[in-house]
């Protein structure tokens, strides 16, 4: 009898999307089909090939298979959306809009016939605009939406704490509220090492400097890499997404969902404070703000807005 495991597309099988296949099947998660456009099929069924053939050696047991036909990934239960274009030094996210909203719109049309109960996770730039396009494409509830920006962006926030104050990363916590653009707001107030807020360990000006530094994080590694984006923390960030709702973990992750009200804002996609399982986004939480925090965020919503407008034409 076949072995039953959990199904996970990644669709876009460029740099983000294989390492993310090759972190899912390392963490044996599910088996594994890549997606990509049917001129690079070859190409993308050595990359799954490549990987498999490493099981043995690391011993991990999940199948990893490339394709180019959305039939191979039929009834997957997560979807990850990886399709389009990076940008390059000089560019912003803002920039890749209509390329990937095409690309993320045609996607989804594929998915939705092919895995309609599947929960879907986005990671194409700008990547709120591209949760709210894929929304409307795919016509699921809003729970099964979801677009990665936090993770990643606490992930870097953290990074730089723990260098600062040369501690170990796994006793910082904090997060990033907002859009994933430099308007983000890493809310310094609800940031601790062990327990012990960063305002009474790290002074003003060096925290202004990291949260700073968090913002233009995505800009920074465009800038290092010089032909493309940012791959390994941000195959991390969407692996640790899946983890929490393939094993209905119940974890407070930030992620983009879909705002009626909260916060203030209504029918918006923006980074905030969730709790993610097996339902894929089962909570928004909303904390108090103060008035310049919420100045912050208005600032980010009105970011992630004007991009929207581009691919509703409003
Ligand atoms: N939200 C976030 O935190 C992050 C978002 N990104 C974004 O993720 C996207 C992918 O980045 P990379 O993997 O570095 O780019 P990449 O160029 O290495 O890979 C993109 C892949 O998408 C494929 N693709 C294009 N159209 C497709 C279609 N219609 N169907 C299936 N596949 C298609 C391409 O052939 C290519 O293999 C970019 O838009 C990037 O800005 C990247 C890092 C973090
Ligand atoms: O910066 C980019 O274009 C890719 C990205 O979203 C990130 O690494 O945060």
């Amino acid at each position: 009898m076949a072995i039953q495991r959990k199904k996970i597309t990644v669709v876009g099988a460029g740099f983000t999307g294989a390492t993310t296949a090759l972190m899912l099947a390392q963490k044996e998660l599910g088996d594994v089909v890549l997606v990509d456009i049917p001129q690079l099929e070859n190409p993308t069924k050595g990359k799954a090939l490549d990987m498999l053939e490493a099981s043995p050696v690391q011993g991990f047991d999940a199948n990893i298979t490339g394709t180019s036909s959305y039939e191979d990934s039929a009834g997957s239960d997560i979807v990850i959306i990886t399709a389009g274009i990076a940008r390059k030094p000089g560019m912003s996210r803002d920039d890749l809009v209509n390329t990937n909203a095409g690309i993320v719109k045609s996607v989804c049309e594929n998915v939705k016939q092919t895995s309609p109960d599947a929960i879907v996770i986005l990671l194409s730039n700008p990547v709120d605009a591209m949760t709210y396009v894929a929304y409307q494409a795919l016509g699921f509830p809003k729970n099964r939406v979801i677009g990665q920006s936090g993770v990643l962006d606490t992930a870097r926030y953290c990074t730089f704490i723990a260098q600062e104050l040369n501690v170990s990363v796994e006793d910082v916590r904090g997060f990033v509220l907002g859009g994933h653009g430099d308007d983000m707001v890493p809310l310094v107030r609800y940031s601790n090492v062990g327990g012990i807020p960063i305002e009474k360990l790290i002074p003003a000006e060096r925290i202004e400097a990291i949260v700073a530094r968090t913002r233009t994080g995505g800009g920074e590694i465009v800038n290092l890499l010089g032909n493309g984006s940012a791959y390994y923390a941000p195959a991390a960030s969407l692996v640790q997404m899946t983890e929490a709702i393939l094993k209905d973990k119940k974890r407070i992750l930030p992620a983009i969902a879909l705002l009626q009200g909260e916060y203030g804002y209504d029918n918006l996609f923006m980074g905030v404070p969730t709790l993610l399982g097996g339902s894929g986004i089962e909570k928004i939480f909303e904390l108090e703000l103060l008035p310049e925090e919420k100045t912050a965020l208005d600032k980010s919503a009105e970011s992630v807005r004007s991009v929207i407008k581009v691919v509703t034409g409003g």
